[in-house]
């Protein structure tokens, strides 16, 4: 079998042209998306991500701000950065980019985001919504990857889907997606052991560890659609995922590039949710203005 590639640059085109109209529409009615986006530090990788949030709003046609705090920033002054952005009626999401010094407590910074433009959706609030399957802000990274098994007509009724890694941003609101949408979840990390067994029994493995090489043709089994969330360099500095991406691809069925798989659907995913939110801002709006 030779792996049909999930162009996930492509699938972000397509999101992103339906997100452009609902911004034109949305403007039309005198509302521009906003997001404001905190970098704190100067973290050489967060800038890259960063500059490319800062590039897909523009190319939407959204709003953005980008406050940049030295590394030296306190706790407390990043949570009155994050007061006024709650208070800003021109912004709809809010992200701060993470990792954050360790001298700044993350959970607490994330907690002081307003749930309502948690557009990350790491707020407890949110996580729980999307854990009880109510309406939520989704983490983007799973649910980019939701979006592009959706985009490959994939049927995950029934499906045994591997998530290899645990982390609160990506591998544990992974799984819950997949059980929302009726897939039979196992979750394997750093601490399991005889990976292989699990992996080989998966239809579905999604690579969330961000160590390269993780999963091999040796770990699959004939046919396996393979998502690779991982974002790590070789020797050479090359962008590489958690996936050997060239092994597998005579074995599994599907398999997502790294460049150019999940990164682009994370940030449109992202992109998506501001919009959410500025279309709700809209009706709450509406719905004041009618009493
Ligand atoms: N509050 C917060 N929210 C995040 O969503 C968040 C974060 N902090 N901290 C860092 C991680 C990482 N992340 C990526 C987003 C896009 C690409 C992306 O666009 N990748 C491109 C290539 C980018 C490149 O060339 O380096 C690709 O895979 O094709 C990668 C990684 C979001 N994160
Ligand atoms: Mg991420």
């Amino acid at each position: 079998m030779t792996a049909q590639i999930i162009n996930g640059k492509e699938i972000a085109q397509a999101v992103r042209q339906e997100i452009r109209e609902e911004v034109e529409q949305l403007k039309q009615k005198g509302l521009v998306p906003g997001l404001a986006v905190i970098l704190v530090g100067d973290n050489q990788a967060s800038q890259t991500y960063v500059r490319n949030k800062e590039k897909a709003c523009a190319d939407l046609g959204m709003h953005s701000v980008l406050i940049k705090k030295p590394a030296t920033l306190s706790q407390e002054e990043l949570i009155e950065n994050i007061n006024e952005l709650n208070q800003d009626d021109s912004i709809h999401g809010i992200l701060v980019q993470l990792p954050l010094p360790s001298h700044i407590n993350e959970e607490a910074i994330i907690e002081a985001i307003s749930p309502e433009k948690d557009v990350d959706g790491f707020h407890p609030i949110n996580i729980g919504r999307m854990m009880t399957g109510q309406r939520a802000f989704l983490p983007c990274t799973p649910y980019g990857v939701m979006v592009m098994l959706k985009h490959i007509n994939y049927d995950l009724e029934g499906k045994h889907v591997v998530v290899v890694g645990r982390s609160n941003i990506v591998g544990k609101p992974m799984g819950q997606l997949l059980l929302n949408a009726n897939a039979t979840v196992t979750y394997c990390h750093s601490k399991t052991k005889d990976l292989t067994y699990f992996t080989k029994q998966a239809d579905v493995i999604v690579a969330a560890v961000g160590r390269r090489n993780t999963i091999t043709s040796e770990h699959i089994k004939e046919g396996a659609v393979v998502i690779d969330v991982g974002i790590n360099r070789n020797e050479e500095g090359k962008l590489c995922g958690d996936v050997d991406y060239e092994d597998v691809l005579s074995k599994a069925s599907y398999v997502t590039p790294v460049p150019g798989g999940v990164g682009p659907m994370t940030i449109t995913m992202l992109m998506q949710n501001t919009i959410e939110s500025a279309q709700r801002a809209y009706n709450v709006r509406q719905s004041a203005l009618k009493c």
